[in-house]
């Protein structure tokens, strides 16, 4: 079991409030990300959640039962961190069983625990080595192998892949989403990558300067944002934000619209365009237009496109993907 629930979480170091009364609820085996802005709170909160900071008000419970005042310890939560936090003098062994050790677990249940975890995490090559002469990747597995052995209620993970290589962070990312199917664990996790919280999340939760923006289902966040801040925040490149006035849309103050919803020509359409910059990405083609009526205009097309600089085109919006929002910048659904 590992239930999480957060009712009216502050937090202020000194005069400064960094979380402003958080409202969440995080079901038994779900995996929720926290993504925002840098300084958004997303690390506080985790660590409040952990009871690495005390919050200054509010309730948090742990299946059913207030939490707010248990020491860290006490809570069934397991922790794995960007750094990986792991002792170098210690064998990835000894590093696994170390936690065990100290709450006094059986000799011979921590040999099963770490075997299980080891052979999880493809680690059996690699016990009797010292941190010094791993990889980041195989760091960061031991960092989840000593959090798993403890077989926690809840894992909380802070940017755990942002030390590694891309083709590493993937095949991490892969594990970790792995790991999760097989342990049906609750786990809660912070990142900066958009890739990592679409793929990764059964629920994200946008924070912006101390408050919750939105909770959804990442595809929810892409198709339904609540808000401009949203909208402007999932999905890159960035939606397209447009004055309503100018599109003929009286009772709209913004209208947005993502990029792969805008059909390119060189001979007709909406809005004539003047070709700025180009990206080639293999897959996709990025595009970025300017317009008399929107201005600035980014544009992704599936496939390669032989458009260059300079070059003269006509932009089409897809009308049925336009996303409308009023003057108080929320979504007019
Ligand atoms: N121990 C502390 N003392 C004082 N201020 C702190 C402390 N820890 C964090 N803060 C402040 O709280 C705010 C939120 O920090 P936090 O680390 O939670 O943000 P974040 O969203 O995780 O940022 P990032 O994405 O950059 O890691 C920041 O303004 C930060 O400076």
């Amino acid at each position: 079991m590992g239930s999480l629930q957060l009712k009216s979480i502050r937090k202020a170091f000194g005069d400064h409030e960094v979380l402003k009364g958080i409202d969440l609820e995080v079901k038994d085996g779900e995996f929720v990300i926290f993504v925002g802005p840098s300084g958004c709170g997303k690390s506080t909160l985790l660590r409040v959640i952990a009871g690495l900071e005390d919050a200054t008000s509010g309730s948090l419970q742990i299946d059913g039962a207030e939490v707010i005042n248990t020491p860290p310890a006490k809570r069934g939560i397991a922790m794995v961190f960007q750094s990986y936090a792991l002792y170098p003098h210690l064998t990835v062994k000894d590093n696994m069983a170390l936690g065990l050790k100290q709450a006094g677990t059986d000799k011979q249940e921590i040999e099963t625990r770490v075997a299980k975890a080891s052979s999880m995490l493809s680690l059996d090559p690699y016990l009797a080595r010292r941190p010094a002469e791993l990889s980041g990747g195989q760091r960061q597995r031991v960092a989840i192998g000593r959090a798993i052995v403890r077989e926690p209620k809840l894992f909380l993970f802070d940017e755990p892949l942002s030390n590694l290589d891309a083709a590493l962070r993937v095949q991490t990312r892969l594990e970790i989403a792995g790991l999760h199917r097989r342990l049906k664990a609750t786990m809660i996790y912070v990142t900066h990558d958009q890739v990592e919280a679409m793929t990764l999340a059964d629920k994200i939760v946008v924070l912006n300067a101390g408050r919750v923006e939105q909770i959804g289902s990442p595809m929810e966040l892409y198709n339904r944002p609540a808000n401009l801040f949203v909208a402007g925040f999932i999905g890159s490149p960035q939606m397209n934000f447009i004055e309503a006035g100018k599109l003929g849309d009286g009772t709209a103050k913004t209208v947005g619209i993502r990029p792969e919803h805008i059909a390119l020509s060189r001979d007709s359409g909406e809005w004539k365009a003047k070709v700025i910059h180009v990206e080639h990405l293999g897959a996709d083609t990025i595009l970025y237009l300017e317009t008399d009526v929107t201005g600035l205009l980014t544009v992704r097309l599936f496939g390669e496109h032989a458009y260059s600089p300079d070059d003269v085109v006509f932009a089409t919006p897809d009308r049925a993907s336009l996303h409308r929002f009023d003057a108080q910048e929320q979504a007019i659904l």
